[in-house]
C-alpha cells in the first residue's frame, strides 16, 4: 500500500509523514527531497534557475515514478503537487493508494510558515504575517478543490503531532 499526505505548505506533511512511516514500518519519501536528489538542486534553486514550470514538470514525472513502484511507502507531497497536471486523478484512481488531506486554518498556516518562508520560493518574498495570510487565503481557495478530493480529510488545527498520527492510523489499521 502507498499512503500519501497532501495539503498546503506548512501543514505538516513532511514531519508527520516520517512519523507515520516509522509507526507502520514503511519507507518514507518526501517528494521535494526526491526531486532535489534527482535534480542535484535545492527546490529554491531549482525555481530560480529553471523556473516553476520546469519544477512542475519534474514533480509530475517523479510522482508517477514513485507511485508506479511496488514498495509500501508513505509519501509526503509538495503543497502544489495535487493541483498540477493530472496528479490528483493519478492518486485517487490508484487502488493501492490511500490519500490524506491535512487541513489547517489560514491563520495557523501563516503563523507556522512566516519563519520558514525562506526555503519556500512561492512565499519567500512576503514581508509580514498579514501579507502571508492574504496570500494563503487566495491560494488555498484555488487549491482546496484539489485537496478535497483526498480519500480522507483530517482536521489538523491545534492538534499535536501524536494526536494527528493516531487519527491517521485509525483509517489504516
Ligand atoms: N502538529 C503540529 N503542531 C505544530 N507544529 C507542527 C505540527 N506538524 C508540523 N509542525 C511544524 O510545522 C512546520 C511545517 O511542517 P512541515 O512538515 O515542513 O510541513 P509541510 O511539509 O506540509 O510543508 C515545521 O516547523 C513543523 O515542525
Ligand atoms: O505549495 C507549493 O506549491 C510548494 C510547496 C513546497 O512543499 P511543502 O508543501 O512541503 O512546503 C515545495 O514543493 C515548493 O516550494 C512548492
Ligand atoms: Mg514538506
Amino acid at each position: 500500500m502507498k499512503i500519501i499526505l497532501l495539503g498546503y505548505m506548512g501543514s505538516g506533511k513532511t514531519t508527520l509523514g516520517k512519523e507515520l512511516a516509522t509507526s507502520l514500518n514503511y519507507n518514507f519519501l518526501d517528494l521535494d527531497d526526491y526531486i532535489s536528489d534527482k535534480e542535484h538542486s535545492s527546490i529554491s534553486h531549482l525555481f530560480q534557475s529553471k523556473g516553476e514550470i520546469y519544477f512542475r514538470r519534474k514533480e509530475t514525472q517523479y510522482l508517477n515514478e514513485i507511485i508506479n513502484s511496488t514498495e509500501d511507502v508513505v509519501i509526503a507531497l509538495g503543497g502544489g503537487t495535487p493541483c498540477y497536471a493530472n496528479n490528483m486523478e493519478s492518486i485517487i484512481s490508484n487502488p493501492e493508494i490511500k490519500s490524506f488531506y491535512l487541513k489547517l486554518s489560514i491563520p495557523i498556516l501563516a503563523k507556522r510558515l512566516f519563519n520558514e518562508r525562506a526555503n519556500r520560493p512561492l512565499i519567500s518574498h512576503l514581508n509580514s504575517e498579514e501579507e502571508l495570510m492574504e496570500y494563503i487565503g487566495k491560494h488555498l481557495f484555488e487549491r482546496s478543490p484539489y485537496y478535497s478530493q483526498a480519500h480522507h480529510i483530517i482536521n489538523a488545527n491545534d492538534k499535536e503531532q501524536q494526536a494527528i498520527l493516531e487519527e491517521l492510523l485509525t483509517h489504516l489499521i
